[in-house]
Parts: structure tokens; sequence; C-alpha cells
């Protein structure tokens, strides 16, 4: 049985602080039709999909950050989302704010099967930013105060003929994401980011954040042999920059698909899940070569 399917990349370009979630989704609907006209089996959006980066702001008031964040999964405004995806017999990974019924927030991402069932869920374990507000900084990044740490570790699900991984944003930049990933057994890991281009604690590094992006994905595919997709939220948002620069990375940790622009753009790729074993069953071959008796102090 062959494990090849045409992977899409959906990057979106900014979303208004004022843009309606239907607005966000019917953009998307709207690349899911040009990931299906391309081949697509599994559509790929970014973090946070369906709302403006509201981290970038402090404000005080409970109801101010509720109204960015989602009771249910689909909703009326998301449900499309999930019939199209059933019409299509195209999946789709999705990232957004979870609002749980015990009142626990999280950054939330659903890997959505060719049937528009939830196949998998990921909540955002490396939160980056502050949880204060911090004057100085032309724009805020308060992750740390409107999300709860994930609790659901670094779960892989059986979907696509495959076992695909998520994380989200920031969780890109740590190995061992990708290697509790690896480790579960993840052929491909997806994920989305919203990544400023201005970084306020270290502005000398601004110039390489399109580098760092790559160099992160590129080493967590290669390393623990896997394809990886990763999608932007992209373009200029409320006055913030966000990098582009969507990539879908082969386990040789080679670039196959890369957005081009910082707007809406489907980019795909064909991706055999078989290729894994390429590194797998060679230089990181787990089983053979990994020595975690001398890697206590990662767990510690
Ligand atoms: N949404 C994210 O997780 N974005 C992060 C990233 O790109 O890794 C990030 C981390 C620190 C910052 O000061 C800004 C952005």
């Amino acid at each position: 049985m062959s494990r090849k399917f045409v992977l899409a990349a959906a990057q979106m370009g900014p979303i208004a602080a004022d843009e309606p979630r239907n607005s966000a989704v019917t953009r998307m609907i709207e690349m899911m039709r040009e990931a299906k006209s391309r081949g697509a089996r599994l559509v790929v959006f970014p973090e946070l999909a369906l709302t403006t980066f509201f981290p970038r702001w402090y404000r005080e008031e409970p109801e101010w950050r509720d109204r960015w964040f989602e009771t249910e999964m689909p909703s009326p405004e998301t449900r499309p989302l999930f019939e199209m995806a059933a019409e299509l017999g195209l999946g789709f990974h999705l990232g957004y704010a979870e609002l749980t019924p015990e009142g626990r927030h999280f950054n939330t991402a659903i890997l959505v099967d060719e049937t528009g069932r939830i196949a998998g869920k990921y909540r955002k374990i490396h939160l980056p930013g502050h949880s204060e507000h911090e004057p100085w900084r032309p724009f805020q990044h308060l992750e740390k105060r409107y999300f709860e740490k994930g609790d659901l570790g670094f779960p892989v699900f059986d979907a696509f003929d495959g076992r695909i991984g998520m994380c989200i944003c920031n969780d890109r930049r740590w190995p061992e994401t990708w290697r509790m990933l690896g480790l579960g057994g993840a052929e491909l890991v997806v994920l989305g980011y919203n990544t400023p281009l201005h970084y306020p604690p270290a502005p000398e590094h601004d110039h390489l954040q399109y580098f760092h992006n790559e160099l992160s994905v590129q080493a967590g595919a290669y390393q623990n042999g896997l394809w990886a997709a990763a999608v932007a939220k992209a373009g200029r948002e409320e006055d913030c920059d966000l990098i582009g620069g969507s990539v879908i990375v082969a386990p040789t940790g080679e670039i196959v698909a890369k957005a081009a622009t910082v707007e809406d753009e489907v980019v795909t790729a064909l991706v055999d899940l078989d290729r894994c074993t390429e590194i797998r069953a060679n230089v990181f071959n787990f089983s053979l070569h990994r020595q975690p008796k001398d890697y206590a102090a990662i767990a510690k």
C-alpha cells in the first residue's frame, strides 16, 4: 500500500482585530478548494487561525480575553470547515484558542480527518513571552498570561495512513518537542505559527527570524526522520509584521515547498510517509543508536 499523498500548507495573511470568524473561515474554505484542486488529502492552517493574534495586547477584563476563545468545536462559525472537509474528503489541521467548560484556557490545535471527524488534539506546551504588562515593548507577547500550559503531552495520532503529531509555534524551536513526537512514532508533524519579525528582547536577531524558523523545522524533521509542515499567519497584522516562509520539509531535512508571499497562499508537496525509514533505519535508528541513560539531565 502506497503511503504517498499531497500535503497542503495553507498560509494565511493577516487577520484584522475586527475581522469576524466567518470571514477567516471563508478564506480557509477557499484555500481548501484550492488544495483539493491540487489533489491534497490534508491541509494545514496556522496557529490561532480564526482571529488576530490577540496576545499582543494587554487587557485586564476577562470578557475581553474570552471573546477570542472557542467554547465548542465545531461551533456554528467553524462548522463549515468540517462540512467542507467531509464534502471534499480533505482533512485539516487548525489552531485556535480553546476555553473549556471548566473555564481553562489553552492554545490548541486539532487534526480533522477526511470524514470531518476530530482525530486528535494538542495543547501548546512551550508558551512564549511574558505574563505581566511590559510597557517598554512596542507590542506585547502575553501568551503566558492568557493561556495555561498544555496538559495533553505530545500525543501522536493514527490518521492519513500514518502517525501524525502536532506542535504549535514556539514548540518548534525546542528539540525536546520533536524528539518526544519522534519517540511517539510520528511520521509527519504539522504546526502553525505567529512569529513577529521584530523580537523586542533581542532586536539584533530580527534579521534571523526566517532563518530560525527553517533551522528549527529542518533540524526537527531530519533528527527524527519525519516530515514536517510549518505554516504561518503572516503579514502586517494590526501594526505588527509577522513572518511568512511556510514550509514543507522532508525527513532528510530538505525543504520541498515554501510560500513566497505574506498573504493567503497554498503550497503543496507530495509526501511519502515510507521515506521516514531512509533516516529512521539509518543515522537516526533510535533503538540502535540512542543513549537515553546519558540524557537524564534533559528530563530533570
Ligand atoms: N506564537 C508564538 O509562539 N510565537 C513565538 C515564536 O515564534 O516562537 C514567539 C516567542 C517569543 C516572542 O517574543 C515572540 C514570538
